[in-house]
């Protein structure tokens, strides 16, 4: 796999074309305003934070208490959510395992694009396997991925069941469903965990957020 790019050679501007997938002839276009400058202007640092879990583990209400946090310390993020998506960029997709796969590629391509913008990126979704959380890792600069595990029982997601889905799949009307007929893999060496608690006290949305603010405030992400 060959990067396109312009190259000057000889005093002239020659393309360097490059075959990517199935994409054939392409050239790299460097942007005029870089990523560090982005970021100067955002007082900040681009990057990604992948929240995954079984469905109900409460990746969604994370997402929105991180973002609200992160606004009301005047910090750029934007949501990526697994059902949101599928409205749109991934409506063609299925839950079998190949589409979920494409569903996270795509979800990690576009994550890193806005992490380029210097924005914080939320991806709040399954994302049950993990060589597919890896490869979306894998695109982006060492550090800049930050996984954060729901780490929620399925009996307890199941109890909460906000959308009557598991219901729907312990009653076989749902095929494939994630935890019950569908495998989750849960990551073995995550940056984030965040566990329910037994004694039936889960922490808050509010202070989970705050778990993970400290973690980016500790590696100089909310600072350019
Ligand atoms: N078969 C099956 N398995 C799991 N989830 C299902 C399924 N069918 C529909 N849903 C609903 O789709 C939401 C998950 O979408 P994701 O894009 O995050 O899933 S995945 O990462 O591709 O596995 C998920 O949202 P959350 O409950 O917010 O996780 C469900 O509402
Ligand atoms: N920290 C929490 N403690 C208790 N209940 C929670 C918590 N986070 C989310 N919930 C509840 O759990 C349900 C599922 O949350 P949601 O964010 O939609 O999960 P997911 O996006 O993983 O499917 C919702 O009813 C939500 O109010």
């Amino acid at each position: 796999m060959l990067m396109g790019s312009r190259q000057l050679l000889g005093g002239k501007n020659v393309c360097q074309l490059a075959n990517i997938g199935q994409s054939t002839n392409i050239v790299w276009h460097k942007s005029s305003v870089d990523k560090l400058a982005r970021q100067e202007l955002l007082q900040q640092k681009g990057c990604v934070i992948w929240i995954t879990g079984l469905s109900g583990s409460g990746k969604s209400t994370l997402a929105c208490a991180l973002s609200r946090a992160l606004y009301s310390r005047s910090k750029l993020s934007y949501i990526l959510d697994g059902d949101n998506i599928r409205h749109g960029l991934n409506r063609n997709l299925s839950f079998k395992a190949e589409d979920r796969a494409e569903n996270i590629r795509r979800i990690g391509e576009v994550a890193k694009l806005f992490a380029d913008a210097g924005i914080i990126c939320i991806a709040s979704v399954i994302s049950p396997y993990r060589k597919d959380r890896d490869a979306c890792r894998a695109m982006l600069p060492v550090g800049d991925f930050i996984e954060v595990f729901m780490d929620v029982p399925l009996q307890i997601c199941e109890s909460r069941d906000p959308k009557g889905l598991y219901k729907l799949a312990r009653a076989g009307k749902i095929k494939g469903f994630t935890g019950i007929d569908d495998p989750y893999e849960p990551p073995l060496n995550c940056e984030v965990t965040l566990q329910y608690n037994k004694n039936n006290c889960t922490s808050s949305p509010n202070d989970m957020a705050e778990t993970v603010i400290s973690y980016l405030e500790q590696k100089g992400f909310l600072q350019a």
